[in-house]
């Protein structure tokens, strides 16, 4: 277990010093799945995606650029930025440990972002577009990466403002890069999906609550320490639930009755445990909550995917 939580980058892993191995983890491969589920919904959402080999590769190349090399830099050169404060508060961590050299550091993130580029090229040829869309939004992407880590912008350090830009980034990135690779990227389903974020950002705020102690001490203006644990709660789960409850009426009003329905019953049970789990004790029950109400979340992004999709083909375009 402990050997797997290493390769998959989750705290609490083995110490290797297998330098591959520690390459792999610095990468945390278990922050890709979000990134990857992103590309799928945004295939769902083009309305054009079959099932070909043609399409099957460049779903693959999609994925392969959007997780282990952009999700695989943005974690590195997360890791390398703090790595004083790492020192401190988890030196087993591979960088403070001194279990990778600085230049292996360097390079890994070099390798990495440089990859994701090549992926997005190629994948701008292969759909054979007049504009590099694919590389636009990975140039985009990697620098709100650099910026989320790096001084002097470094937007973690800027609460809500930080969960806003992982959040955001972590649904409409990959949506926008699948829908991109597949159909059309328009300025309608870019604005959906952006809203859509205000959810990712509610998830992320989650995370927010047991740090809230160290967050307080070092200034960090995160949500819980701006408006204290009780409001916090409720703009947590309120930013979570009205976002998904306006997309299943905007799902409504264009007419996809069907999917809107789905998304209305994949809502209720993230409800359900918001009241179980997450209002009665939000310090203590985070991993508890997040666990039993992220797939709905997640499942519903993609009906939401399926429903323009399906949306654009009853238009004809
Ligand atoms: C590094 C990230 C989270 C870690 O945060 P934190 O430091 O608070 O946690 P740990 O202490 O546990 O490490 C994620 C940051 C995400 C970033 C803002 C944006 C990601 C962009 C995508 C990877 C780009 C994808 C582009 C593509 C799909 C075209």
């Amino acid at each position: 277990m402990d050997a797997s939580k290493q390769l998959l980058g989750f705290k609490g892993a083995a110490e290797t010093d297998d330098v591959w191995k520690i390459r792999v983890q610095l990468t945390k491969p278990g922050t890709w799945v979000p990134l990857i589920w992103g590309v799928m919904c945004g295939a769902a959402a083009s309305g054009h995606y079959e099932w070909n080999l043609d399409n099957v590769g460049k779903a693959l190349l999609c994925m392969t650029m959007s997780g282990p090399f952009l999700t695989g830099y943005t974690q590195t050169i997360n890791d390398w930025y703090d790595r004083e404060i790492d020192a401190i508060n988890e030196p087993y961590r591979p960088i403070p440990s001194g279990l990778i050299s600085e230049n292996e550091v360097k390079a890994q993130i070099a390798v990495l972002l440089v990859g994701g580029w090549l992926c997005a090229l190629q994948l701008d040829r292969w759909c054979e577009h007049d504009f590099p869309i694919v590389l636009a939004l990975s140039l985009f992407g990697s620098y709100i990466s650099y910026i989320y880590s790096a001084p002097p912008l470094k937007l973690k350090a800027e609460g809500w403002k930080g969960c806003y830009a992982l959040g955001s980034s972590y649904i409409a990135l990959p949506w926008w890069a699948g829908m991109a690779t597949f159909g059309q990227l328009t300025p309608d389903v870019m604005f959906l999906t952006v809203l859509y974020s205000i959810a990712g950002l509610g998830i992320a705020i989650v995370n927010d609550f047991k740090s809230i102690e160290g967050d307080r001490e070092l200034g960090l203006q995160s949500l819980p320490v701006a408006f204290g644990i009780e409001k916090a709660k409720w703009i947590t789960v309120s930013t979570i639930d009205i976002t998904q409850l306006f997309v299943a009426c905007y799902l409504r009003a264009i007419g996809e009755e069907t999917y809107s329905n789905v998304l209305f019953c994949l809502i209720f049970p993230q409800i359900f445990f918001q009241f179980k789990f997450f209002l009665p004790d939000p310090i203590k029950n985070d991993v508890k909550y997040q666990a039993s109400a992220q797939p709905f979340l997640v499942f519903g992004l993609l009906t939401t995917g399926l429903a323009w999709g399906h949306h654009i083909n009853a238009l004809g375009m």
